[in-house]
């Protein structure tokens, strides 16, 4: 029943088999007891009896970036051949297989931008990443509704353009009103991310919308850099892959204090958003994640305008200025040791 179901247990293979031809959701009890259902392509939830936690770890929101896709096919084929004893709630979501399939980072519309609504508003769903986006809402919404009294949790993995000097590294989604999680982050710090974003205004992504729209514990994770499927050194992702199994597998988790001196903490002090087509950076294409600038330094030019560095020293992350007129073209971090972390 189950190989005939998922074969060889590869339901990243079985997604990507499937993106012409959507089965109906399927539903179906391990040998354990876990039930799981297919819910959509790319999705996939596993229920045991008992639990605390409803988590959601999602990949390949942007197809290309593939380290994250193979942690999550690695985890689902651990739950699958009763590998992980499953004691959390858990739904894995390969966000965009035709983008895999096309080995692009998206194949109309960059997914990422799409969530809490996007995908209706302006042209409205007039594409693959629209529908999409108001589909993959829709299961969390569903995932999440099940259990208002469990901690919920999502994991949005991620790897990024560019090369960093910090290589793994998390964006916390704005949450106004709301302090930030020690637990979490320390348990970021045992998938080997030890650095934090804070980020200073609503956004458009899948992990903003899960904690904006249901308490979650959500970030976007970014494991390393973008590489093609069959090049990742998937040693770097031990700690990760670890951890997670951890996440799920465990009723309590290691209990460690936070220490804010093990972590690099910055904030958004602000998004440079496109404005004009000629939007040109002053600084090279090599130019890694968190490199810094200083005060009055000449960032980027547009239409006829200069954006200069504003703080006495920024550090800039995921620059690209091929993005539509109107989208981030690189996120200004700052310094941020004492933010409310309980
Ligand atoms: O490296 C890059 O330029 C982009 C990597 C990436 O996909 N990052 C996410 C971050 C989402 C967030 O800000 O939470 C994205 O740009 O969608
Ligand atoms: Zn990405």
């Amino acid at each position: 029943m189950l190989a005939q179901t998922i074969p060889n247990n590869d339901f990243l293979a079985y997604t990507l088999s499937q993106t012409k031809q959507i089965q109906p959701p399927q539903t179906f009890d391990l040998p354990n007891g876990i039930a799981v259902d297919v819910l959509d392509n790319g999705v996939i939830s596993f229920t045991p009896l008992n639990y605390t936690k409803d988590i959601i770890l999602s990949c390949a929101i942007h197809g290309n970036e593939t380290a994250p896709i193979e942690i999550c096919n690695q985890l689902i084929d651990d739950i699958l051949s009763l590998k992980i004893e499953l004691k959390q709630r858990v739904m894995f979501i390969i966000g965009n297989p035709e983008a895999i399939l096309n080995k692009s980072r998206f194949i109309d519309e960059n997914l990422n931008r799409l969530f809490s609504g996007a995908h209706s508003k302006g042209q409205g769903l007039t594409n693959k990443e629209r529908h999409r986006a108001k589909a993959l809402e829709a299961h969390v919404a569903l995932f999440f509704a099940k259990n208002d009294n469990k901690q919920r949790i999502h994991y949005d993995l991620h790897t990024a353009i560019k090369p960093s000097k910090h290589e793994k590294f998390a964006i916390y989604p704005y949450r106004p009103g709301r302090s930030y999680s020690a637990e979490q982050i320390v348990l970021l710090g045992l998938c080997g991310v030890n650095t934090i974003l804070y980020h200073h205004e609503p956004t458009t992504t899948f992990s903003y919308y899960s904690s904006n729209k249901f308490n979650a514990d959500a970030f976007t994770v970014e494991l390393g850099k973008v590489m093609p499927f069959g090049e990742n050194d998937m040693q770097k992702f031990a700690a990760t892959q670890t951890t997670l199994t951890t996440l799920l597998s465990e009723t309590n988790l290691p209990q460690i204090p936070f220490d804010p001196t093990h972590f690099n903490l910055y904030k958004v002090a602000r998004s440079i958003n496109k404005h004009h087509d000629d939007f040109e950076f002053n600084f090279s294409h090599s130019t890694e994640n968190f490199t810094q600038f200083t005060q009055g330094e000449l960032l980027a030019t547009e239409g006829g305008q200069q954006i200069r560095i504003e703080h006495d020293i920024e550090a800039i992350v995921f620059p690209n200025a091929n993005v539509p007129v109107g989208q981030r073209t690189v996120l200004c971090l700052i310094p941020a040791p004492n933010e409310d972390v309980t």
